[in-house]
């Protein structure tokens, strides 16, 4: 079995690349994915640098989601899936027929666009997890919950309703807590699949604040729709268009001055 195993040892800015020489967190080389006889993502080669923001453009349908999902594995299970290629993290092919999926998912955590908290207490989304790898000491456990709740700035907010339902809680505060959950197993890279589309502008900007913060310690890959939060909290920009990536541009430069036409058209809206 390949290991991609995260030692529990390991404090939160360690991490198990070689820092010096390697900078890049994922490394997808001639990935091509398809449902059926449907070809979804069409010889993608990216890099995905580490502790930076990579927002993944482009009109519906063309494969953003896709891709995203094919990092941790989600659509394995969807009848007629099928990924090559390679996606690389440090010296492990996370395509390969023995990726253990459990902990793979622990090294890349992924947050969806329905915020959705497990229908049990505030503190229980994070002492869940926790307790499913491993974590048995109570004191630990509300240590944990204490620190990802601050990491995610809902502290001070439930800090005194920690065991009333999490659906007790705003749509954002529940995506805050849906990422808190997903730090709490402390992942490199974290996936977030257009995490603020169900939220209204003030939680969307708590949520793009909260990124920004938090690329310090991880590696963030966002799918958005929205080209204002691309432009807002990412360092660079992949535009896709019917599963090809067109470009991979510094986010400045891809809003400023595209390197192709197509790219120029989608930003101006002639079309998606
Ligand atoms: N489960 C599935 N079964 C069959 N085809 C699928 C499946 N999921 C996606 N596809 C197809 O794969 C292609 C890419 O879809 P995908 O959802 O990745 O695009 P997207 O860019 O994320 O779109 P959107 O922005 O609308 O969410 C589309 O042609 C879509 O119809």
């Amino acid at each position: 079995m390949v290991t991609v195993a995260f030692p529990e040892t390991r404090e939160k800015n360690e991490t198990i690349f070689n820092t010096e020489t390697n900078e890049k967190a994922l490394d997808v080389q001639k990935l091509n994915i398809f449902y059926g006889d449907t070809q979804a993502i069409r010889d993608v080669d990216l890099e995905i640098k580490k502790h930076e923001i990579t927002a993944l453009i482009g009109p519906s349908g063309c494969g953003k989601s896709t891709f995203l999902r094919s990092i941790n594995r989600m659509n394995d299970d969807v009848s007629g899936f099928r990924a090559e290629g390679h996606i690389q993290y440090d010296d492990v092919n996370l395509l390969a027929d023995n990726i253990d999926t459990v902990l793979l998912r622990k090294e890349v955590g992924m947050v969806f666009q329905q915020p959705n908290p497990f229908p049990k207490s505030i503190a229980k989304n994070i002492t869940q997890p926790l307790k499913e790898h491993g974590i048995k000491s109570k004191r630990e456990m509300n240590e944990k919950v204490e620190t990802y709740l601050k990491q995610v700035g809902l502290w001070e907010e439930v800090r005194a309703r920690l065991d009333t339902s999490a659906y007790s809680l705003s749509g954002g505060q529940q995506q805050r807590l849906c990422i808190a959950r997903a730090l709490c197993i402390r992942p490199e890279v974290l996936l977030l699949d257009e995490p603020a589309s169900a939220l209204d502008p003030i939680a969307t900007a708590r949520i793009e604040d909260l990124l920004v913060q938090l690329k310090e310690h991880y590696t963030i890959v966002l799918v958005t729709h929205n080209l204002q939060q691309a432009a807002r909290v990412a360092d660079s920009i992949v535009f896709f268009y019917q599963g090809e990536v067109v470009e991979h541009t510094e986010t400045e430069q891809f809003f400023a001055n595209p390197k192709e036409q197509r790219s120029e058209d989608y930003i101006s809206g002639r079309f998606g």
